[in-house]
């Protein structure tokens, strides 16, 4: 059986990637628009009900305006823009978050993907905070190294025009990620965050750095480490690094896991001054964007999570 799958935003950074991991699929039917009505309110209005599922890669108030049109009371739509993600009725699409998130992604009809950066956040402290170490109160800092796509068309034509320059943004400590990552990650009040952009085209590394004598139960490195572990273990996707390769691991690059749907979660501690440091690696563009609206595709298709995706 084909399923009809409209991308709209198809030409953009996001929107090209879906594409790309989809137009091979023999079970994947995509619905096209020539480029001269894809930005046609009818044609989209007509494709978007004539979708099984449909994709949102479109900036927030185009993806806002795009669920406007839609009246087919099948369509699923997967937003990946910042529009729903913690809006009633949506259904946050980061299956791994927590034991029942994959069944509510597969009932729903509005799955909003999740932000690159928050990914990254919601992935190292929910298991934390669900097992109690991390206690909702406690005030939590990130930082994330992100390459230049994550700004979508326009940054790449900055960076790759040579009018780049690598520096931290958001310096307001207005993120747009903050609510998701408040709201997923299980603490009472948004991380301090400051992401850096640098001259890399696709690749990101979140951290959260912890004193653990500073959490209430003072937990030791081996407890950290042993929850995220116990967390992802069956996981296809999220997988936390042995201490063995965290040890060997003396520096990350950003881009180490570009063009797959991989994230990887690196504890680095010190136990003499008694603190960590957790790393999530991983692609902007996969895991943290359009892998993971594929991922979510193939969960609320009922096929094999990891069809076209390595
Ligand atoms: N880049 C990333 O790493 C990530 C991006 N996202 C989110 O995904 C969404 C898309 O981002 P990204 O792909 O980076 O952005 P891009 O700017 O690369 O692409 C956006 C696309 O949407 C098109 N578009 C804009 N308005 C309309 C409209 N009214 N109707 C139809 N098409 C329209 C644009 O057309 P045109 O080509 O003419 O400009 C462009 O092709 C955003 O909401 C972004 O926040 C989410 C996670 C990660
Ligand atoms: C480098 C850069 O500018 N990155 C973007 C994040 C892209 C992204 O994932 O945000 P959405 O999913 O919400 O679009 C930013 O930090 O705003």
């Amino acid at each position: 059986m084909s399923h009809k799958v409209f991308i709209d935003g198809e030409v953009g950074t996001t929107g090209l990637q879906i594409r790309e991991r989809l137009e091979t699929r023999p079970e994947i039917e995509l619905i096209r628009l020539s480029d001269d009505k894809r930005k046609d309110l009818d044609a989209r209005r007509a494709a978007l009900n004539a979708a099984d599922v449909v994709i949102l890669c479109l900036p927030d108030e185009a993806a806002i305006e795009a669920v406007s049109l839609i009246d087919n009371p099948d369509t699923v739509v997967i937003d990946a823009s910042t529009a729903h993600r913690v809006a009633e009725g949506w259904t946050y699409g980061f299956p791994e978050m927590t034991e029942d998130q994959r069944d509510l992604i597969r009932a729903s009809k509005r799955i909003s993907n999740p932000g690159c950066h928050a990914t990254g956040f919601i992935a190292l402290t929910r298991p934390l905070t669900e097992m109690g170490v991390l206690p909702p109160f406690f005030p939590v800092t990130s930082t994330s190294l992100s390459g230049y796509t994550g700004g979508g068309k326009a940054m790449i034509a900055e960076f790759e025009g040579g009018q780049g320059h690598e520096r931290i943004y958001a310096t307001a400590l207005k993120h747009k990620h903050l609510p998701e990552m408040q709201l997923y990650s299980g603490l009472e009040s948004a991380p301090i965050f400051s992401p850096t952009v640098a001259n890399f085209a696709q690749g990101l590394i979140v951290e959260v750095p912890l004193h653990l004598w500073a959490l209430p139960d003072a937990p030791d490195l081996a407890t950290i480490y042993n929850i995220l572990s116990a967390h992802y273990a069956d996981e296809p996707f999220v997988r936390v690094a042995s201490p063995e390769e965290t040890e060997a691991a003396k520096s990350l690059n950003g881009d180490a896991l570009r063009d797959t749907n991989q994230l990887v979660i690196y504890v680095f501690g010190d136990e003499d001054s008694d603190t960590v440091n957790l790393v999530a690696v991983f692609d902007n563009l996969g895991k943290g964007a359009s892998g993971a609206a594929v991922q979510n595709l193939n969960i609320v298709l009922g096929l094999d999570e990891t069809t076209g995706l390595i």
